[in-house]
């Protein structure tokens, strides 16, 4: 039987209301090989970890749509039964690019993206100084994204983000994406919210509509747990610097360790086996699926050993 496209998963996903998404964020093939070892059943692609992986920059709209696309497009391509929810920013231009964005993610297999109510030189969500533009424009980009989906007859799932709480306020944020779902949205998403009340209150003054949680490190959202999320009513959560975090702080560690002593000793798992050595890394990105797969064709690629 032909697999279910994961953007029609997701939607099964968010159908049962009992349950939590929760996304580990991964910004690359290790960091999403990783979650889906430890057994996540969806992924977030940071575009603030594209950003940083792979550009070696700060969250400030210097990826292109095909910094992003393709950098999901791979992501989703390591497991098509696992969704991955995308990063489109602000979908980078007008209602014709915007639509051209959604058609390139969709035939990647991405199975949602969202699209913010910032200008095109965007900046992180919880940074300060966020300029938005108008609702119409934000509207046009909902709606731009909607008729791509129908043009494709694709399932891709449509969130809608707003970054007014900063300078709008809450009933201005929650009024961008009553207006973003009556354009053909399936989630919203309030970003950068600040306190306890406005996180509890979003979900169920934007009921039916299924909510995103973000949930951001050192960011301006106070962190609660899956549990919690669940509890208030939010139907997805990301961690977005789940990969990126945890890339900073060992990449720190081990670099300093090099630097102060000339070398990296190994490392051990509590059964005495080396942790995180070459073998450990290609055996999570599919060592052994493709010596088997070269056998079970026929191959002989790898009958010498490997
Ligand atoms: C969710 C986000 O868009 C991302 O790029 O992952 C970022 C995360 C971040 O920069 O901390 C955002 O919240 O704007």
């Amino acid at each position: 039987m032909a697999q279910l496209q994961a953007a029609t998963k997701l939607r099964q996903m968010l159908a049962d209301p009992d349950k939590i998404i929760v996304c580990p964020g991964v910004q690359d093939g290790l960091t999403a090989r990783m979650a889906l070892h430890v057994g996540f059943d969806a992924l977030y692609m940071t575009g603030a970890g594209t950003a940083a992986s792979r550009l070696g920059q700060a969250d400030l709209g210097l990826t292109t749509v095909d910094d992003m696309a393709t950098n999901a497009g791979m992501i989703a391509g390591l497991d098509r039964a696992v969704p991955v929810l995308a990063d489109a920013d602000t979908g980078f231009g007008g209602p014709v690019m915007v639509a051209r964005t959604v058609e390139k993610y969709a035939l990647q297999g991405v199975a949602a993206l969202h699209i913010e109510d910032q200008v095109t030189t965007k900046r992180c969500g919880h940074l300060l100084g966020k300029e938005l533009v108008d609702e119409a424009t934000f509207v046009a980009r909902i709606r731009a994204a909607a008729a791509a989906r129908a043009r494709l007859a694709s399932d891709i799932v449509i969130i809608a983000r707003t970054d007014a709480l900063q300078s709008l306020g809450y009933e201005g944020a929650v009024a961008r994406l009553r207006a973003a779902v009556a354009a053909g949205a399936d989630v919203a998403f309030v970003e950068g919210v600040r306190t306890a009340d406005d996180l509890a209150r979003v979900a169920a003054d934007l009921a039916p509509t299924p909510c995103l949680l973000n949930m951001v490190q050192g960011g301006v959202t106070p962190l609660v747990n899956a549990e919690e999320a669940r509890r208030l009513g939010y139907r997805i959560v990301i961690w977005p610097l789940a990969g990126l975090t945890s890339a900073y702080i060992a990449m720190r560690e081990t670099c300093r360790e090099l630097k102060a002593t000339g070398e990296i000793k190994e490392r051990y798992t509590e059964d005495g086996k080396i942790d995180g050595g070459v073998r450990d890394v290609f055996e999570l990105c599919g060592l052994s699926k493709c010596t088997e797969f070269d056998k079970e064709v026929g191959g002989s690629s790898f009958a010498k050993g490997i």
